[in-house]
């Protein structure tokens, strides 16, 4: 036994290759030295042209340059993680912990009811002790067809949870499990109970998904259940008492399943909320989760799920207790994440949602820095930690202490409601530490990645577990607005952070790892990347339409850097993309949205930020869409681009796309009819002709969406006209000024 616990539950394994990437960003590095001594010592003489412009582009070149060096700590030292479960069951199967499951949802509309319970019933389907596992649904609509629908399926756990116990199910989202069979052809061993099952599952779906058409509970339902009275308070989603109901609990003689066992624990919570009182989003949810729970079940490991992100691995549980349970290095994590993957990513991934790069790449590079960041879901935290514990090291987990703690040991269920009633309350964090030092933090758009922050900085270390088989799967935008509309969220986010309490640029100075610190800033300085993109968009090419050169000519030597910087870096970031899984399509589609995210999201984050700082406006959340219409559907389908509206964001990205063809255009035009050089432009301005060239490319659908398409997805008409008189008056009032 001694020297079976020597073993440890998980290895770590660190990436080849280091030295090779080193020399290589080394020598990266010294272009870019060059670059910026080029734009030094050729600075315009004053009368010459374009002296501004060419002191702009010094400024977006020393920006990037400095904004590149910051990417590569987490470059240097990736890790990779193995756990061993098995070990985990021979040594603690009797004392496993509790593990408490939290579920997010905001709002039916956005978030549809089915597509939530079939996150709730693959979490409770966890291959773990039913008896050991609690599953809490906050909804912040506080919607009576959400509650009615979590009533549904704690009837269809019963059988489901059996069901995946009896055939393994995997995944135990019954949605995408039925899906996943439907499309294997061998005849399966179990045909004669997945007919009933497949049955259930479909009425129960139909039922919930009626409710929610006529939006209304079935009207034999209500008197049924004590629950529903608990709106008879409702004035609406933003004004209505606490609302939580345990509908499955161990006290409860009816919780068993159809083969007689204990059935995890399941509640619906709906926190108070008035208008006066500040919500704070998902955080608040959070927060009221956490002491919720504590009294109900008080599980010493919180999984944290949004609502679209379904359990896709029955094993990811116990997998991170081998992290936990450690003998050697346990004591230190914090919390380990999983990558959010998404089960509707298409093949070349037009909107870049999969994020690829990041979770094959850069946060295995973030693990090896002392963890990656909290991101919200798929995350597997120690509860004491989350609610504000700090780092000393004498603290060690004793998992055996907790092994016969019963925390429902006296009074009725229906105390224990009214007792957890009082801890969702809005003013129950007056004057306490929630949202400061204690749980999910306050005030910021990302309040995940804050949160992961101030943990790290209180001492803990996190891990980055990316399994084989996917933990989680979760739904991607499925349009350009909504890619863009969560970009500018997370952006802004980022960059409040920076600005925080808790900024590593300054706060986390001798916290974290300085690697690290440098990781933070790459994520959190998005924002600043607005004005240099922005700016490199514009003036070369307005430059080139004019017939003024910006960058050196093809024969001086000056153009080696730039070539250099330019084809090294790119094939580097294609290389990349392709290790990552990705096609060289979904490379170009990625960079168009590096491209626009740059020069929309984070300008509008940027404004936000402004806007805020002065008082005139106030944060918000903007959910994310997770269903689309079915013409929409089709289109994300054959990864033609939807527009769709005619939003101030779209509107700037088209104004650009043309601003870059018409000069792009001119150019040309004025070589065929004044053709002043000939040749010559091409040798001269090369770069700017292939800046302004990859501009076009790679607005192409862009072009598409304003005059060639006819469908609903293309760009309005409004959007033309403005966009297509925007980007010519700026030519020409660009060339009649000088
Ligand atoms: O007031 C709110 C707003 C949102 N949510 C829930 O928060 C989750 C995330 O919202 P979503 O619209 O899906 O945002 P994403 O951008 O996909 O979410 C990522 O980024 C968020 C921070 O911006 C994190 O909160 C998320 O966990 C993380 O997955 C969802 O389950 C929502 O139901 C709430 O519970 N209350
Ligand atoms: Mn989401």
């Amino acid at each position: 036994m001694a020297e079976e616990e020597s073993y440890p539950l998980f290895e770590t394994r660190r990436a080849k290759g280091r030295v090779i990437y080193t020399i290589f960003s080394l020598s990266l590095f010294v272009g870019i030295l060059f670059i910026w001594v080029y734009r030094v010592s050729h600075i315009p003489r004053e009368g010459e042209d374009g002296k501004w412009a060419w002191i702009g582009l010094l400024c977006a070149e020393l920006w990037f340059g400095l904004y590149w060096l910051l990417r590569h700590p987490f470059r240097w030292n990736p890790v990779f993680r193995e756990p061993f479960r098995h070990k985990l069951s021979q040594r603690y199967e009797e004392i496993l912990p509790r593990v408490d499951i939290f579920v997010c949802t905001a709002d039916p509309g956005i978030e549809p009811a089915v597509m939530v319970m079939n996150t709730v019933l693959s979490v409770m389907a966890y291959d773990y002790p039913t008896e050991k596992l609690s599953v809490y649904l906050s909804d912040d609509a506080a919607s009576d067809i959400t509650f009615y629908a979590l009533l549904e399926a704690s009837l269809f756990a019963k059988h489901w949870l059996p069901f995946c116990k009896k055939f393994k199910v995997e995944p135990t989202s019954p949605a995408a499990y039925f899906k996943s069979i439907a499309s294997c052809t061998h005849p399966n061993n179990h045909v004669n109970e997945l007919v009933p099952i497949k049955k259930l599952y479909q009425d129960m779906e139909s039922r919930i998904e009626n409710a929610a058409k006529v939006g209304q509970v079935p009207e034999e339902v209500r008197p049924k259940y004590k629950g529903f009275s608990q709106w008879d308070s409702y004035t609406s989603r933003r004004d209505h008492d606490t609302i939580l109901q345990i509908l499955l609990h161990g006290k409860d003689s009816s919780a068993k399943d159809v083969d007689g066992n204990v059935m995890p624990i399941l509640v619906y919570l709906a926190r108070e909320k008035r208008p006066q009182v500040a919500h704070n989003f998902k955080a608040g949810a959070m927060n009221s989760l956490l002491r919720v729970s504590s009294m109900i079940s008080n599980g010493e490991i919180i999984l944290n799920v949004d609502c679209d992100m379904y359990s896709n691995n029955s094993q990811s549980l116990r997998d991170a207790l081998c992290f936990f349970m450690d003998e050697v290095k346990g004591h230190e994590i914090a919390f380990v994440q999983t990558p959010q993957c998404f089960e509707n990513v298409t093949n070349n991934d037009l909107y870049g949602g999969a994020l690829r790069v990041i979770y094959e790449v850069e946060f295995h590079g973030l693990d090896g820095l002392g963890g990656p960041f909290y991101i919200g879901t798929g995350c597997f935290h120690r509860r004491e930690i989350l609610c504000g514990r700090k780092f000393n090291d004498q603290y060690k987990n004793d998992w055996k202490e907790y092994k016969n703690i019963d925390h429902m040991k006296e009074g009725s269920l229906h105390e224990l409601e009214e007792k957890s009633k009082a801890l969702a309350s809005c003013t129950y964090e007056e004057n306490t530490l929630w949202g400061k030092k204690m749980g999910l933090q306050y005030g910021c758009a990302v309040e995940d990645v804050i949160t992961g922050l101030s943990i790290k900085c209180r001492g803990w270390k996190s891990v980055y577990y990316n399994p084989q088989r996917r933990a989680f799967l979760g739904v991607a935008p499925t349009t350009l607005p909504e890619a863009l509309v969560q970009h500018k969220r997370w952006s802004e986010g980022g960059f409040q952070i920076v600005l925080s309490k808790y900024s590593p640029a300054w706060y986390a100075y001798g916290l974290i790892s300085p690697g690290l610190q440098m990781g933070y800033c790459y994520y959190n300085l998005w924002v600043l990347l607005s004005w240099p993109t922005l700016y490199y968009c514009i003036i070369p090419s307005l430059y080139l339409l004019k017939g003024i050169p910006l960058f050196p000519q093809m024969s001086s030597p000056w153009f080696i850097p730039f070539a250099y910087v330019i084809l090294g870096d790119s094939s580097y970031c294609l290389l990349e993309f392709l290790w990552s899984g990705g096609t060289i399509q979904g490379w170009w589609n990625d960079t168009r949205m590096w491209l626009y995210k740059r020069i929309s999201s984070y300008l509008f984050a940027f404004f936000d930020i402004i806007l805020k700082f002065f008082g005139f406006s106030e944060s918000a959340f903007v959910i994310s869409a997770k269903v689309a219409e079915e013409n929409v559907s089709q289109r994300y389908e054959k990864e033609v681009m939807e527009f769709g509206n005619s939003s101030p964001m779209l509107t700037l990205l088209a104004t650009l796309a043309l601003l870059n063809l018409f000069c792009l255009l001119g150019m040309l035009l004025k070589q065929v009819f004044i053709s002043e050089g000939g040749l010559r432009i091409y040798e001269t301005m090369a770069l700017q002709v292939l800046l302004s060239g990859v501009l076009v490319l790679i607005n192409v659908p862009v072009y598409q969406g304003l005059y060639l398409r006819k469908d609903k997805g293309r760009l309005p008409i409004s959007v033309a006209v403005k966009s297509t008189t925007l980007a010519l008056s700026a030519c020409v009032l660009f060339i009649a000024i000088s």
